[in-house]
Formats: structure tokens, sequence, C-alpha cells
């Protein structure tokens, strides 16, 4: 009895793909994680490690971002190019391939029921991941040293997704012999914005006795909430760590109820994708969305007294874990 090679496919999975259209101040994001694989006369590689026939995995991703750069549209439509694409080849008789599409909307378009005039809604080209980020709460009782436990309330969001396709920078850092990041004047900044805010005692305490269920609390987060985007949407910025504390410093002018804030987020980062080796320009419409390493940027932002920065950390941030 033999032992016989079987089915096979191969190819490059989850290519993760970006396209910014930005032929108008109102730009569109396309934004697909890819998969191809192929099938056909491939025992060669299998059997004898003869590649005269493979296509490589690394051609099949570079042929997605090439594609690309015509633009997407819809995903069933992109695949099929491919899928013309390769089967042009001899030994490629047949093969699969797959697209997962992940929605955006425009900051400050979610939500809303949107203008009823033609106008458009939402932000030229800041966008929010819809679903994304989930309410987060904390209540903490602490045990003081005189009178009765209080209660610390702390408010949150966590994995807000957000993008904005211009309106970013990063340039100016020192550079030495292990620094090869260019110096870019416009890039795609994406984070997951996690943030926790402290209530002051006073206003948790009057909103913990309103007999109203909370809806204080409510009304704060939903603030709170678009105050965050909003500034992330608004700010030009030169470093995403300008971002964070701008978007803290931002809540905390509007809400006097809240003592303090922490915010950590991600620097999701997009690497445009280098398409001259195929002839092709790509100003900054094709991008490779990195899941992994990623910047990450932490920064507490306190309210200060006339004698600096207000006393020690509050208790409270000893239990949320890993942030800041
Ligand atoms: O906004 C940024 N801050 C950084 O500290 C940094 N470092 C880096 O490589 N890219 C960026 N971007």
């Amino acid at each position: 009895m033999g032992i016989v090679l079987g089915a096979n496919q191969y190819g490059k999975a989850e290519v993760r793909l970006v396209r910014v259209d930005r032929d108008t101040p109102r730009h569109r994001l396309t934004d697909l994680s890819v998969t191809s694989q192929l099938r056909g006369d491939f025992a060669a590689t299998h059997l004898a490690g003869d590649n005269s026939g493979v296509i490589a995995t690394d051609t099949q991703k570079n042929t997605i971002y090439a594609f690309a750069r015509d633009g997407v549209g819809a995903p069933e439509s992109f695949l099929a190019r491919l899928a013309r694409h390769f089967l042009a080849y001899p030994q490629v008789t047949g093969g699969r391939w797959a697209a997962e599409q992940y929605a955006w909307e425009r900051v400050g378009a979610d939500g809303a029921a949107g203008p009823s005039s033609a106008a458009p809604s939402g932000h030229d080209h800041s966008f929010v991941r819809p679903g994304s980020g989930p309410r987060t709460a904390l209540v903490h009782a602490g045990a003081p040293d005189d009178g009765a436990p209080h209660l610390t309330v702390l408010a949150g969001l966590r994995d807000v997704t957000l993008l904005k396709s211009t309106g970013s920078e990063f340039h100016g850092f020192p550079r030495d012999r292990y620094t090869t990041l260019p110096e870019v004047a416009d890039r795609v900044l994406a984070t997951d914005l996690t943030a926790w805010w402290r209530y002051t005692d006073d206003f948790a305490a009057d909103a913990l006795d309103a007999g109203d269920r909370g809806a204080a609390f409510d009304a704060r987060y939903d603030g709170v909430r678009s105050i965050l985007l909003e500034t992330f949407a608004g700010l030009h910025s030169l470093a995403l760590q300008q971002t964070v504390f701008a978007m803290g410093r931002a809540v905390l002018e509007a809400h006097p109820e809240i003592a303090e804030i922490r915010l950590s987020c991600p620097n999701n980062h997009h690497f445009l994708v280098d398409l001259e080796p195929f002839g092709l320009d790509n100003p900054g419409e094709v991008f490779f969305a990195a899941d992994r390493p990623y910047g990450l940027i932490e920064a507490a932002v306190t309210r200060s007294d006339d004698d600096g920065p207000a006393g020690p950390e509050h208790p409270v941030w000893a239990t949320i874990g890993g942030f800041v």
C-alpha cells in the first residue's frame, strides 16, 4: 500500500487591506481581510520540493494589494478579479478566495437620526467601527481611616475602534542607529480607545441619591464618549500622545464633575504598501493594516491645584488591571 498526496490548497490568509478613496475631501474606507488559496497541479512541490509551478503566497498577497490600487468595490467583485487572474495560470485549476469586510461609520454620524436635509452627516475623514467599545463601569468601596466607607464611581469605554485617514503627522523624533521610521506629514492614525474616568465624590453621591437609577451617569457617558470621538476627529495630530492628552483635557474641561481620566490607545499601524515593484504608485490609498506589534500610548489626565499636581493616586486605580 502506498502513501499518496490527497486534496491540497495553499495561499495567503487574512491579508489585511485598507483602501482609502481620497479623490474628494470626503474620504471613503474599504477595510478587508482577504484570503487567497490555489488548487491545481502542485504535486511536485509537495512530493519533491519542486517549486517551479508554485505561485508564492507572497505573490498572492502582493497581487491583492496591487489590485486594490484600482479600487476594491464589493468584496465579491474583488475576489472574482483575483480568481480570474490566478486561474489564467495553467497549473491553477481552481481555488478559494474569501474576504471579511469590516464596517466603518463616520464620527458624528453614529446613532443619531441624522439631519433631514440632504447634507452629508458625520466627519469627512474620521471613522468609528460601529458597535465597537462596550461601556464600562466600576464602583469601588474604600475603607477610609475615618468615617463610613464611601463609594467611588468610575465610568469608561473599552476598545472603541477609531481611524482618521488624514490629519495626522509624526516627525521630529530623534534618530539613532536603530531608527528607520520615516518622518511623515500625513498618515493614517488608528486606535482602539480605552478610557476610564472618575467622578468626583460629590457628583457620585448626588447621582446615586437622585432616585432616578443613575440618569446622570447615562448622560455623562454619552457626553464623554462624543467628546472623545470628536476630539480624535477634530485635532490635527502631531503624535498619538498629543491626541491622547487632548482627548482627556477636553473631557475634564467640559465636565467639572469628572476628577480625572485615564486613557490607553494602541497605535494600530497602517503601512503604505510599496506598489512600485509592480509599476504602480500609491498616493496614500492602499495600506497594510498590521495587527501587531503596535505602539501603546497611555496617560492619566488630572486636575492640578495651585500648588501643582493634585495629591497621591486614588486607590481605585490599583483595581484597574494593567492600565497606566
Ligand atoms: O504617534 C506616534 N507616537 C509615537 O511615539 C510613535 N512611535 C512610532 O514609531 N510611531 C509613533 N507615532
